[in-house]
């Protein structure tokens, strides 16, 4: 196992091309959010429109659509009941996040069915959450596209079906070998294992213990996934490496880290990775 370092920030985080426009910089679909957990999907939105995504559109249960439309403009929202929406748009876009505070109900299931039966080889689907539970639970099939599961650790054991106790290298990186996914396995010094590689994060502490920390994770992961497309991989570990590092920015001050700060954090700490790649001087520890 190697251990991530810093310098996948500004391989990954470059300065915008002036050439371009919103559609430049990717769109994502996240879906979740049932009327009990409208947080999870705010909070995963919220990463990605802050991540730097082109454009946003969240599938939730409508109950949720007044809080983000004032939380978080930038988003557009639609019914994830409504599956006809739903999976035109799961065609169209080049990310999908799916799963935070999705829900285990009938509803959920089928929910998670209509987006799975649309995603095609060339999308990148960041599977999180109740979608990883569901998966396991009713035997899902995994749907096409590359595949970025973010499990905690017993979402993994509901997965994988290896207990927390005997989540070594070896055998999770023989299930990740079956699924053929990039799995961030979220710990302290959460592991990531891909195609070719397993990477611990170094950084990171126990102020991120907090509900809706892995909600941010996937968002930034389904926001840089669809922004820096050149490395999918590389993408996915600068946003695991990037959410860390901007919470133990925070921690410094703050006794805990409320999900929602990594979010609003995010333009300004890209910005500073993005000028480091163009020689200019700026702190930045590992
Ligand atoms: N504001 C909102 O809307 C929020 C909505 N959320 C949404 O809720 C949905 C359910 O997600 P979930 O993670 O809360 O519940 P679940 O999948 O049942 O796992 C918990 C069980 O696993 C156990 N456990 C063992 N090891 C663990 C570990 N390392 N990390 C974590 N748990 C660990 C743990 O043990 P225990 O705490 O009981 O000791 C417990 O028995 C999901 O869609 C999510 O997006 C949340 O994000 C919160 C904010
Ligand atoms: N003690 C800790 N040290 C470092 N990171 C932590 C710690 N506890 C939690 N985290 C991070 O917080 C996130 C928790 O994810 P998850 O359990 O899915 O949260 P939620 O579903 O509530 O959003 C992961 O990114 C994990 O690595
Ligand atoms: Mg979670």
């Amino acid at each position: 196992m190697q251990k991530l370092d810093s310098s996948i920030l500004k391989t990954v985080i470059t300065p915008r091309p002036q050439e371009s426009f919103k559609g430049t910089f990717g769109k994502i679909l996240l879906v979740g959010g049932n009327h009990q957990f409208g947080g999870a999907i705010i909070m995963a939105s919220t990463a990605s429109v802050y991540s730097g995504t082109g454009l946003v559109t969240v599938a939730t249960d409508p109950i949720n659509s007044s809080a983000i439309h004032s939380q978080l403009p930038e988003a557009m929202v639609i019914d994830f009941n409504d599956t006809k929406a739903v999976a035109q748009l799961t065609e169209k876009v080049d990310t999908i996040v799916i799963g935070p505070g999705l829900g285990e109900e009938v509803e959920s299931k089928a929910i998670l069915e209509n987006v799975f039966q649309h995603t095609n080889e060339h999308q990148v689907v960041v599977i999180d959450g109740s979608a990883i539970t569901l998966m396991a639970r009713d035997h899902i099939a995994q749907p096409k596209g590359h595949i970025i599961y973010t499990p905690h650790q017993m979402e993994w054991q509901r997965l994988s079906g290896i207990k927390i106790a005997d989540q070594t290298e070896t055998v999770n990186r023989k299930v990740r070998d079956e699924l053929n996914a990039t799995v961030i396995l979220k710990k302290h010094h959460t592991e990531i294992y891909t195609d070719t590689k397993v990477y611990q994060l170094p950084i990171g502490s126990a102020a991120q213990a907090v509900g809706g920390m892995g909600d941010t994770l996937a968002g930034m992961v389904g926001g840089f996934t669809a922004q820096f497309r050149k490395n999918i991989t590389n993408a996915a570990l600068a946003a695991t490496y990037a959410h860390s590092a901007i919470a133990d920015e925070i921690a410094e001050q703050q006794y805990v880290v409320l999900p929602h700060q990594i979010s609003h954090a995010l333009p300004g700490f890209m910005k500073k990775i993005s000028l480091m790649g163009q020689n200019h001087t700026i702190g930045f520890h590992n």
